[in-house]
């Protein structure tokens, strides 16, 4: 197919605004992942439910694929050449200045259950841990920042925050992108931007999106029509674990398709623009189940916290399904003594290789069942605060 004419997808770099390194102050290194166990009892910065609409906007999250000029992409690499990929873009990414300090982990010699645990925690792609041969990941202490080194592409940058600020993720990602682009030269053509392994991520090599908890839109069956909403203006549904992944605990996250044609700012716009709408609906129907339903709501949500605090076992699905209620029923001052924070670790606590961590043993599923229950009877009994 011969292509006429693609519009360059990339934001002029000499338009970009540059790294001002001399704002950067020493890195406070005693921060530094040292282990993955560092992490169990904790949570990523971007879950503390601290940004802007955080009651219904989990998270933003913007990522960048992109590839080195001298290198084939990894589905024509062999293990050398992946090897000397991971060599030198380990070195680069360890090497980065950013306002947290920087942990790279190989992924390639870690433990399955390592792996998974950062599955879970959103800091590696599904595709990470389950490929093979050179690959890693460098993470940013306070989990906002995740660079994975020969995933799909040979860099995929990823910035998180807390909810509604893709401004800040894109401030924070075209640095990091500049910084590295100091040091290495991307694959690039004139014509066609960023050149990606995909060919849907060719352009500007961008994935835009924002997670949504719109229980009240699914309780009342409104989510189809917003569904096909965003379909129509060519944005994507998904689960809570990106593409493939099925609507889990009433999460949504909505991003963009295109990323070719247009600027990364544009791109921005595009899924930024609907998200005021969508809060506005969720809110709308928030309100009117209080108003209409607040009995049976309340015994919804109250039935819900009831089983999560005395449980004897239960499964991930189900710990979902009744967190997601609890969070809603906190939002609208049906439950007082729990935050949105500790919902939200526990989302990410409760699963399976996050409770075989904390445990310290392998599980199995019904074993699993058994220890989630017990850790939620731990944590909503006596602990509402998260470290
Ligand atoms: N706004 C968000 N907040 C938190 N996590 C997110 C957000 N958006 C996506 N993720 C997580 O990032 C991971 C990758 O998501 P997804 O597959 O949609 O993106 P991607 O990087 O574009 O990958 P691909 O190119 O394979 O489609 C998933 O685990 C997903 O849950």
């Amino acid at each position: 197919m011969l292509i006429t004419r693609i519009v360059v997808g990339s934001w002029p770099r000499a338009e970009r605004s540059r790294w001002n390194w001399s704002r950067l102050f020493g890195p406070p290194w005693e921060n530094l992942i040292v282990e993955l166990d560092d992490l169990t009892h904790t949570s990523g910065e971007w879950l503390r439910g601290t940004g802007p609409e955080a009651d219904i906007v989990i998270s933003s999250r913007i990522r960048l694929a992109r590839n080195l000029a001298q290198f084939p992409f990894l589905s024509r690499s062999d293990e050398s050449t992946r090897a000397e990929i991971e060599g030198l873009l380990h070195q680069h990414v360890s090497d980065l200045r950013l306002p947290q300090p920087l942990t790279y982990l190989d992924v390639q010699n870690m433990s399955e259950l390592d792996r998974r645990f950062l599955v879970e925690r959103q800091l590696i792609s599904r595709e990470l841990c389950e490929s093979s041969g050179a690959r890693g990941v460098g993470i940013s202490s306070g989990e906002n920042v995740s660079l994975m080194v020969n995933e799909e592409d040979h860099l995929r940058i990823q910035v998180l925050r807390s909810g509604l600020a893709l401004e800040d993720c894109w401030e924070e990602i075209d640095r990091i992108d500049d910084s590295l682009e100091e040091k290495v030269t991307y694959a690039f053509s004139e014509q066609l931007g960023y050149l990606t392994a995909c060919p849907t991520n060719v352009g500007t090599g961008i994935r835009v999106s924002v997670m949504l908890h719109l229980p009240a839109l699914v309780m009342t069956k409104e989510i189809q029509k917003v569904y096909q909403a965003l379909q129509k203006i060519h944005l994507a549904v998904r689960g809570l674990y990106g593409e493939g992944s099925q609507a889990m605990g009433d999460f949504y996250q909505i991003s963009n398709q295109v990323t070719l044609g247009k600027s990364e700012l544009d791109i921005i716009s595009e899924v930024k623009d609907v998200i005021p709408q969508i809060i506005g609906y969720e809110r709308k129907y928030r309100e009117a189940l209080v108003k209409e339903k607040r009995r049976d709501l309340h015994d919804q949500v109250s039935r819900a916290y009831g089983i999560l605090r005395t449980a004897q076992t239960i499964s991930s699905e189900e710990t979902m399904h009744l967190l997601s209620s609890v969070r809603m029923g906190i939002n609208l001052g049906l439950i007082d003594d729990l935050e949105i924070p500790t919902v939200n670790e526990l989302f990410i606590h409760t699963q399976p290789a996050h409770l075989q961590k904390l445990r310290n043993s392998a599980l199995e599923s019904g074993e699993r069942n058994v220890a989630r229950a017990c850790y939620l009877r731990e944590r909503l009994a006596s602990n509402n605060d998260v470290p």
